[in-house]
C-alpha cells in the first residue's frame, strides 16, 4: 500500500499541498480529482520524489519510500517524458532499461504493447510525429514497462478518445488486479467515477472529501423528483419540503426527512397520477462542486 501523510509543500508565499494525507491501496485504483492549481501535480510530484516536501512522508508498505523503491514506481509526469525526436520503441525500450529490463526484455514489452494499441506499424515513428493521442498511449506505455510496483499517473486521460480511453483502462485494471495500486488524477469526473475504486478531492491544497463513490454519496442532501399529471406548484406548501425547481409537473425537491417524501408522494397519489417518483443521486461533478464550493 502507499501512503502520504501530513504533505505539505510551500512555494513562497504559496501553500501549495496542505497537510494532505490518503492511501491507495493494493490492487485500487484511486482518483485525484480537484480544480486547476488544487495541488495535484505537486502531490504526485511528491510521490515520486520529483519535488522535495517541505513537511509530512510518503510511505510504500508502512516503510519511508526510498529511492530503490521508487525507480520501481511507473510514473507519467504532468510535463511527460518523451522526447519529441526519437523513435517510440527506441525510447520506451531505454526506459525499460531504466527501470531494470533487459533491452531484449523491453524491447518485446514495449513492441507487443504498441502492437495491441494499434501503434505496431509506427515502432520508428518519432514521439513529435504521432497523434497528440498516439503520443499518449505510449506515455502511458512508458509507465507500465518493467512490472511497476505503483502507478503514479498525472491525467493519463486527457486527450484520448473513448476507445482510447476504454483501452487504457483495461490496461490498469490489468495492474491493478495483480495488486498494483494505481493513483491518477484527471478532470474527468465521470471517467473517474466509472473507473475508480475511491476518489480523493483536493481542493486549495487539502483534502475536502474522500472514499468510494456511495461513501461520497451518503453524505449528499436527500433529493427526489416528483412528477405528476398537472401542474405541481402546490408542493411549495407540502410539509417538510423545500422546492429546489419547478417546472410545470415536475419538481425537484428535499425533503427534511424520507417520511416527509413518502408524504409527498401520498399527497401527490390523492391529487391524481403521479408519473415518477425517483431518488436523485448526485453525480460525482455535482459532488465535487459541492465539496469545493
Ligand atoms: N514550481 C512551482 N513554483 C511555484 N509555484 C508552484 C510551482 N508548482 C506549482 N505551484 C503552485 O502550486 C499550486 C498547485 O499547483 P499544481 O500544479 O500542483 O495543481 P494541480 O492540481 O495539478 O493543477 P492542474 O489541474 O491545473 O494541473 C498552484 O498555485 C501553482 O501555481
Amino acid at each position: 500500500m502507499l501512503r502520504v501523510n501530513g504533505l505539505v509543500r510551500q512555494f513562497g508565499d504559496v501553500l501549495a499541498v496542505d497537510d494532505v494525507g490518503f492511501e491507495v491501496p493494493a490492487g485500487k485504483m484511486v482518483g485525484f480529482v480537484g480544480a486547476n492549481g488544487a495541488g495535484k501535480t505537486t502531490t504526485m510530484r511528491m510521490i515520486m520524489g520529483v519535488l522535495a516536501p517541505t513537511a509530512g512522508e510518503v510511505s510504500w508498505h508502512d516503510q519511508p519510500v526510498n529511492r530503490a523503491i521508487r525507480t520501481r514506481f511507473g510514473y507519467m509526469p504532468e510535463e511527460r517524458g518523451l522526447y519529441p525526436k526519437q523513435p517510440v520503441l527506441d525510447q520506451l525500450t531505454y526506459l525499460g532499461q531504466l527501470h531494470g529490463m533487459s533491452s531484449e526484455a523491453a524491447r518485446s514489452r514495449a513492441g507487443d504493447l504498441l502492437e495491441r494499441f494499434g501503434l505496431g506499424e509506427r515502432t520508428k515513428a518519432k514521439v513529435e510525429s504521432l497523434s497528440l493521442g498516439n503520443q499518449q498511449r505510449a506515455q502511458i506505455i512508458a509507465a507500465v514497462l518493467g512490472d511497476p510496483l505503483a502507478l503514479i499517473l498525472d491525467e493519463p486521460f486527457s486527450g484520448l478518445d473513448p476507445a482510447a480511453v476504454d483501452q487504457m483502462s483495461e490496461l490498469l485494471r490489468e495492474h491493478t488486479a495483480t495488486g498494483v495500486p494505481v493513483l491518477f488524477s484527471s478532470h474527468q469526473l465521470d471517467l473517474v467515477d466509472r473507473l475508480c475504486d475511491s476518489i480523493v478531492v483536493l481542493h486549495k491544497g487539502r483534502v475536502v472529501a474522500r472514499g468510494d463513490g456511495e461513501e461520497l454519496r451518503a453524505g449528499a442532501p436527500l433529493r427526489y423528483r416528483l412528477t405528476v399529471d398537472q401542474d405541481a406548484g402546490w408542493v411549495r406548501d407540502a410539509r417538510g419540503i423545500s422546492v429546489l425547481d419547478l417546472d410545470g409537473p415536475t419538481a425537484l425537491v428535499e425533503p427534511d426527512d424520507e417520511e416527509s417524501a413518502q408524504h409527498l408522494l401520498r399527497a401527490a397519489l390523492e391529487r391524481g397520477d403521479v408519473r415518477e417518483f425517483a431518488r436523485v443521486v448526485p453525480t460525482l461533478s455535482e459532488i465535487y462542486r459541492e465539496v469545493a464550493a
